[in-house]
């Protein structure tokens, strides 16, 4: 069982968000913004929360935030700073745009670290989640080695890692979804109010 104090909850607010047209992390449900989720998810889980963006508007919340060492080079480089800036040997990565993600789904990803695997991703449905994974700070040498190489595909930075799956209960798999789009905000919204 992972002590809370080696554990780093990392969230990932950068990126163009071109599909939604509009910062995802600003987004509302039920007057609250997106990424207030993944904190408030994170919160019990964790020593420190640290937020990755370059825009400063999220100062806002309260929470730490660092810029991305590589600039618009997505997902990968997001997780690189993270790791980068945390101090802890593992780390819980979320993206900003999962807004019915709980701490309960989180905890599964703790409770199934082990010393051989590097990442412990969620798989729903069949597909893995690398922005709702549990990472070990050392994975940061992988992925800036292949940002170097201008690699930036996610899931080959993860697949060159040591990687589980922790798949999800048909239940919880609502809890994952994530929102790209204006018609995946409207089908969220209808989940949270259901
Ligand atoms: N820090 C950081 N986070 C990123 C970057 N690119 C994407 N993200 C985050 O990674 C998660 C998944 O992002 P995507 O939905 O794949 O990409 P996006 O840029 O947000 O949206 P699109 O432009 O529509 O693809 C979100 O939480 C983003 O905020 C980046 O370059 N830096």
């Amino acid at each position: 069982m992972l002590d809370k104090k080696n554990i780093t909850g990392i969230i990932l607010a950068g990126g163009k968000s071109e599909r939604m047209g509009t910062d995802k992390g600003f987004l509302e449900l039920n007057k609250k913004p997106f990424v207030q989720y993944s904190i408030d998810a994170l919160q019990p889980l964790v020593s420190k929360i640290l937020i990755v963006s370059n825009n400063p508007e999220y100062d806002a919340f309260g929470i730490d935030r660092i810029e991305d060492v590589f600039k618009n080079a997505g997902p990968v480089a997001g997780i690189y700073s993270g790791l980068e800036a945390s101090s802890t040997k593992y780390n819980l990565i979320l993206s900003c745009d999962i807004p019915l993600i709980t701490s309960e789904i989180l905890q599964k990803l703790i409770d199934s670290a082990d010393d051989t695997h590097d990442i412990i991703q969620l798989e729903s449905d069949g597909k893995s989640m690398p922005l709702i994974a549990l990472y070990k700070k050392q994975v940061a040498k992988t992925f800036y080695n292949l940002l170097q190489q201008d690699e930036r595909r996610l899931r080959i930075a993860v697949n060159k890692c040591k990687v589980k799956n922790i798949v999800l209960d048909k239940h919880q798999i609502k809890h994952t979804m994530n929102v790209n789009t204006q018609t995946e905000y409207k089908t969220v919204e209808n989940e949270y109010n259901d």
